[in-house]
C-alpha cells in the first residue's frame, strides 16, 4: 500500500478524502468503555449528520443512534471490531436535528507497520431516498397485484414484459406462460381489422385508447374486458411501453344477454313477445322481399277461449296457453318462429315458405295443438289463417289478409286452416309499413 501511494503527495490525499462524495469518519482504536473516538470526519460526514467534525471529534460515533437503530447491527459491529475484521451494514442512524436517515456503512481496521490496529475507517452514505424508492416501488408492486384489475405491461414492440395478478385471475394466464408474448394471444376473433385500426391509430398519436374487448381467456371462454390502453414516452418523446389496464365486465355482459335473451320471449307461453316477433317478421320480411324467395306467415288463434277462462277460471286458461305455445314451437322447425301476437292469437312465420308448403305446417299446428288433452279445458282447437307474401305487398297488408282468413276459418266452423285469399295490391311498394 505504502508503495503504492508513495508518488502521491499526502497533501492531495488529505484534499481528495476531504471531498470525497461518500462520507468518511476515522476513528481511534480504543476498545475501552468509552469505545472508540472519532479523530476524523471529512465534509460530507458532516452534511449527512448535521454535526460539524469539531463537534464529532473526541466523540464516539454511537451519537448517530437512536430508538430506530438495529441494535443486532450494532452488536456485529463491535464483534467485528473486536476481531479486527471489516464490517458491512446498514441501518437507521440520526442526525443532529433529530432527523432519522438510512446508512449504509463499512469499517475496516486501519494498521501500523508492525501489524496492530490504530484506527478504524468509514465509508458511509445516506441511503434513505433509495429506502424510500425501494419502498414504493414495494408499493406500488403490492398495488399491482392487490387490485382485480387487470394490468399488461408491453415494450415497445407489444412485447409483454410484465402482468399482475388481476391478469392471471381474469384471463387464466400467469406471467410465466405470456411473457415474451404479444397480447394477440388473448384474440378471440370477435373484432374486425377496423377495431385494430382504430386502436393502434389512436395509440400511434400517443394517445389513450379505450374499448370493450371481447378475449379468449386461456380457457377458450369468451371474457369481455373494459381496457384501456396507454403509451408511455421517454423524454425524447419516443414510446418505451404500453401499459393495459382492464377491468373484466364477463359476469356483467353475460348477465345482460341473458337478460336481452329473455326480455325476447313472451315469460307465460315462452313464445316469442309482440316487440320481438315484429322484428324477427320484419327481418324475415326484408329477406323475402331482397331474395325474391317465398315467405308466409299463419295466425292461429285459440277457439272458444273465454268459455275456458269463465268456466274453469284465469289460471286454467293460462295452463292452456302455456301447452299450446310448447305444441306449436315443437310442430315447428327450428327456423320458423312463433310469436304470441294478441292474448290467446298466435303469429307464425315460415320462412323460404310458399302457401304449398306453409299450408301443412300450419295444419300439423293445428293438429298438433287438437291432440292435447288439459286436466281441466280437455280438447282445445285452433282456427287458423295462412297466406303467402305477394309481389309488392306490404307486410301490414299480408297480416291483414291473413287475419281475415283466420275469421273465414272461425266462422267457418273453426278447427281449421283456411288459406288467404290472394287480392292484387294496388301498386308495388316494395317496403314493410307498420303493422
Ligand atoms: N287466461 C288467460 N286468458 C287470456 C289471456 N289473454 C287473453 N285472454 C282471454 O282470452 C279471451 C278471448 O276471448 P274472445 O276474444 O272472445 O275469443 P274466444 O272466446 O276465444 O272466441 P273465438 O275466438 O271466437 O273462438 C278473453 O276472455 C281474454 O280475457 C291470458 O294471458 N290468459
Amino acid at each position: 500500500m505504502k508503495t503504492l501511494l508513495s508518488h502521491i503527495d499526502p497533501a492531495v490525499l488529505a484534499v481528495a478524502l476531504e471531498q470525497s462524495f461518500n462520507a468518511v469518519v476515522l476513528t481511534d482504536a480504543s476498545l475501552d468503555k468509552e469505545g472508540c473516538r472519532i479523530v476524523y470526519a471529512n465534509e460530507a460526514f458532516s452534511r449527512m449528520t448535521g454535526y460539524s467534525e469539531q463537534e464529532l471529534l473526541g466523540r464516539n460515533p454511537r451519537l448517530l443512534q437512536g430508538p430506530a437503530t438495529n441494535p443486532d447491527v450494532m452488536e456485529w459491529l463491535r464483534e467485528c471490531l473486536r476481531q479486527g475484521s471489516y464490517f458491512q451494514g446498514s441501518t437507521i442512524n440520526y442526525r443532529k436535528d433529530g432527523r432519522p436517515y438510512t446508512v449504509e456503512w463499512n469499517i475496516s481496521p486501519v494498521r501500523n507497520p508492525a501489524g496492530e490496529i490504530t484506527h478504524f475507517i468509514s465509508v458511509q452514505q445516506d441511503i434513505s431516498n433509495l429506502m424510500a424508492a425501494q419502498k414504493t416501488t414495494q408499493l406500488f408492486a403490492h398495488v399491482l397485484n392487490v387490485t382485480d384489475d387487470g394490468v399488461l405491461i408491453t415494450n415497445r414492440h407489444g412485447v409483454i414484459e410484465f402482468v399482475n395478478k388481476g391478469f392471471e385471475k381474469i384471463t387464466g394466464y400467469g406471467l410465466t406462460e405470456v411473457l415474451g408474448h404479444t397480447p394477440s394471444l388473448l384474440k378471440s376473433g370477435e373484432h374486425d381489422a377496423a377495431f385494430y385500426q382504430n386502436m393502434w391509430d389512436t395509440l400511434k398519436q400517443g394517445k389513450t385508447f379505450r374499448g370493450t374487448f371481447t378475449n379468449r381467456a386461456k380457457n377458450n371462454a369468451l371474457i369481455y374486458c373494459d381496457e384501456t390502453i396507454t403509451p408511455l414516452t421517454d423524454e425524447a418523446g419516443e414510446v418505451t411501453h404500453y401499459v393495459s389496464i382492464f377491468r373484466d365486465l364477463t359476469t356483467r355482459v353475460l348477465e345482460e344477454q341473458m337478460f336481452r335473451e329473455t326480455m325476447r320471449f313472451d315469460a307465460l307461453t315462452g313464445a316469442l313477445n309482440r316487440a320481438s316477433g315484429e322484428m324477427v317478421l320484419e327481418k324475415a320480411y326484408m329477406q323475402a322481399v331482397g331474395s325474391k324467395l317465398p315467405m308466409s306467415i299463419a295466425i292461429a288463434d285459440v277457439d272458444y277461449f273465454k268459455q275456458i277462462n269463465d268456466t274453469w277460471g284465469h289460471s286454467c286458461g293460462d295452463a292452456v296457453l302455456k301447452a299450446l305455445s310448447r305444441s306449436l314451437i315443437a310442430a315447428l322447425r327450428a327456423n320458423d318462429s312463433v310469436i304470441r301476437w294478441g292474448g290467446e292469437e298466435f303469429l307464425l312465420v315460415f320462412s323460404g315458405c310458399d302457401l304449398g308448403q306453409a299450408l301443412p305446417l300450419a295444419e300439423r299446428c293445428r293438429a298438433s295443438v287438437q291432440r292435447l288433452t288439459h286436466e281441466q279445458a280437455g280438447q282445445v282447437t285452433l282456427s287458423v289463417g295462412v297466406g303467402e307474401l305477394q309481389p309488392g305487398e306490404t307486410l301490414a297488408q299480408l297480416i291483414e289478409r291473413v287475419d281475415k282468413a283466420m275469421y273465414r276459418a272461425k266462422h267457418a266452423g273453426r278447427n281449421q286452416v283456411q288459406p288467404a285469399a290472394v287480392v292484387m295490391p294496388p301498386a308495388a311498394s316494395g317496403t314493410g309499413g307498420a303493422f
